[in-house]
């Protein structure tokens, strides 16, 4: 199967902050993945990495492939960086729209980087881009909103425009960045289902980073667990046990005696990470 992520050797420190070490990825699935773990993990850290928005330290083999194609290198952009930006929809926490304009034009954004420069200049959409944009408005329940303001729109509306944006973009991979952290739990279930919908009719694969355990394991056929800018998890959701879950979210520093043993597979983990730090806190 074709690789979606392919991550090799990548760093990246802020200041003296190790904030991701040695991450190396694949992902094959072409379902949607969610990246969690603690915060201050590294999880955005690492989808800005994907999306060709950060680079990594500078290190030789390092690298990051998104749909077989090279983002950045050696922590430096592809040379087709642009283009991989282009075929990327994101989606993030705090929704990233154009408040004072309607809903349909926040949504034809979506096809700037496919537009001609002077229409973009002059915000002169074609017919057909703008049958599009109310097709993906349609496409999230949102077309009756369509020339609504976005800021009397609330936060799961929002979040269903900017998913419409993404879908205007014709993105082939939609990376979310806490799609659902600033929502109340009816209207994250309904971004989650839309995105599930989006990934099995549309066949885009999504990358999302979550906070909330129950979400991924309900939405995500995949993980990718980070601690302490670490892969801790790599695998299915359905084979990550609680107690390796636990483990997730104790923190390295505690040293409880009552902290469950973590059944985390030898295979499936990083099994230098586990004798450092879970070892170190279970002796
Ligand atoms: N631009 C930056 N400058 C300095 N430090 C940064 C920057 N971005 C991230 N960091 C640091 O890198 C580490 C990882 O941050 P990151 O935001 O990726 O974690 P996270 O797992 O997404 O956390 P959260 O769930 O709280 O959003 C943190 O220690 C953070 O403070």
């Amino acid at each position: 199967m074709n690789k979606i992520i392919e991550v090799k050797g990548l760093s990246k420190t802020f200041d003296n902050k190790k904030a991701l070490k040695e991450i190396n990825l694949e992902i094959a699935h072409s379902g949607i993945t969610a990246l969690l773990g603690p915060s201050g993990s590294g999880k955005s850290t690492l989808l800005r990495h994907l999306s060709g928005l950060v680079f990594s330290d500078h290190r030789e083999g390092a690298e990051v492939r998104v749909m077989g194609e090279l983002v950045q290198s050696r922590g430096k952009a592809a040379p087709q960086v642009r283009r991989c930006r282009a075929r990327a929809g994101y989606i993030f926490q705090q929704f990233n729209l154009v408040n004072r304009l309607s809903v349909l034009t926040n949504v034809l954004i979506g096809a700037l980087s496919s537009t001609a420069r002077w229409r973009t200049l002059t915000g002169c959409f074609t017919r057909e881009q703008r049958q599009q944009a109310m097709a993906a408005l349609e496409r999230v329940g949102m077309a009756a909103f369509a020339h609504q303001r976005v800021s009397t729109l609330s936060g799961g509306q929002q979040q269903r425009v900017a998913i419409a944006r993404s879908l205007m973009q014709k993105a082939s991979i939609i990376f979310a960045d806490e799609p659902i952290a600033s929502l109340d739990p009816e209207s994250a279930r309904t971004v989650m289902e839309l995105l599930k919908d989006i990934n099995e009719r549309e066949g885009i694969p999504v990358v999302v980073t979550l906070h909330q355990v129950d979400y991924a394991l309900k939405y995500c056929q995949q993980l990718v667990a980070l601690r302490e800018g670490e892969v801790f998890y790599q695998g299915a959701a359905a084979d990550i046990g609680e107690q390796a879950l636990t483990a997730l979210y104790t923190k390295a520093s505690s040293t409880t005696d009552t902290m469950p043993i973590p059944a985390i597979r030898p295979l499936r983990h990083n099994p230098a990470f586990a004798s450092r730090s879970i070892q170190g806190q279970l002796s």
